[in-house]
């Protein structure tokens, strides 16, 4: 990414759905060309995030700028130029794919080729099948298909992969990685740890309708306390002092024939150094990294990461 122009500006945003604070305070920009994650536990307040900057909800406070424009006084200029694949879209069940995208395409002042569209997205073979006949992963082609027909610059794509199978979610983040590919700035609201891990350039993760954090997904992780844990085989018996004394080392257990030694800091280099040095090797040495799922845990904490892991994939309400 070469480019840092915001094309998304959000700044203390507030909305609430009568006594329930939706979203309590959330700024982040979105700069242009990045798949930008917007992270966090069921009922967070992501949608009603994105539908205020999409102008299809107004907000209580805050502002929202979209390419310089605010989508609730300039709604049909900020339509024009983002394409919204929200949850739960649903088409009526006899609209035909070439229905659904030539309708789509007559909203927009210049709209893309929805032809070539399908042959990116693979729907060419499904251009007569009806929206109630198309399989999950194919209703999903459709409405990255409909959110991209109006060409827009920007892509806000809600939840695109719940419900679909491992096989279809890649598929589908290759299509998202194609869609960024053309030049449109991505917008991806998601709960799975492994999908932002995997497409975003950077998050932001969302508790409560309040942002804890925003970095790259890299940048989370180190955010974490840098605890490491070691896990080997030792060549000969040795007694616990010659890594418990270590520095870095907080802790070591023996299971089976195996020492788990856990610590913070170059734990690494200390433990492989002493034993070296006492002449021991260590057999089928494995270090244990933080990952972005133990980042958001951190962040978020557990009930609620549960769910964000994507075990239990969430039911739509
Ligand atoms: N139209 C509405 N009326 C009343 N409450 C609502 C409405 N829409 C959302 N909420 C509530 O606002 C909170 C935030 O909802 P929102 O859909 O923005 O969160 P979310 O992070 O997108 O959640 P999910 O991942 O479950 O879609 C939730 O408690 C939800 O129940």
């Amino acid at each position: 990414m070469t480019t840092t122009q915001p094309v998304i500006e959000i700044d203390h945003l507030r909305k609430s759905y009568g006594a329930k604070r939706a979203v309590v305070d959330v700024s982040l920009s979105v700069e242009e060309g990045e798949i930008f994650g917007i992270l966090g536990p069921n009922g967070s307040g992501k949608t009603t995030t994105v539908e205020c900057v999409s102008g299809l909800r107004h907000r209580d406070g805050g502002s929202v700028r979209v390419l310089g424009a605010d989508p609730q006084t300039h709604r049909d200029a900020v339509r024009a130029q983002v394409g919204v694949q929200l949850q739960e879209a649903e088409l009526p069940a006899k609209l035909t794919v070439r229905e659904a995208l030539a309708l789509y395409a007559s909203f927009y002042p210049d709209p893309a080729d929805w032809r070539e569209l399908v042959d990116v997205l693979g729907l060419g073979t499904s251009l007569g099948t009806r929206f109630g006949k198309l399989s999950g992963g194919q209703q999903q082609r459709l409405s990255i298909a409909l959110a991209l027909v109006g060409n827009p610059r920007i892509a806000i794509l809600d939840e695109l992969t719940t419900g679909l199978d491992p096989a279809a979610r890649r598929e589908t983040w290759d299509l998202v990685e194609s869609v960024r590919d053309r030049g449109v700035t991505v917008v991806l609201v998601t709960h799975f740890m492994q999908e932002a891990e995997r497409l975003c350039d950077r998050l932001a993760v969302i508790d409560a309708g309040e942002v804890v954090a925003i970095d790259t997904p890299g940048g989370l992780v180190e955010r974490l306390d840098t605890r490491q844990e070691l896990r080997f085989r030792p060549s000969r018996p040795f007694d616990d002092a010659l890594l418990t004394d270590l520095d870095p080392v907080d802790s070591l257990l023996r299971r089976g024939g195996e020492v788990h030694v856990s610590g913070s800091g170059d734990v690494l280099g200390a433990v492989v150094t002493a034993l070296a040095r006492a002449g021991i090797v260590a057999e089928g040495l494995r270090v244990q990294q933080p990952s972005l799922d133990d980042a958001f845990l951190a962040m978020v904490g557990h009930a609620a990461a549960a769910t964000a892991t994507g075990t239990t994939p969430k039911e739509q309400s």
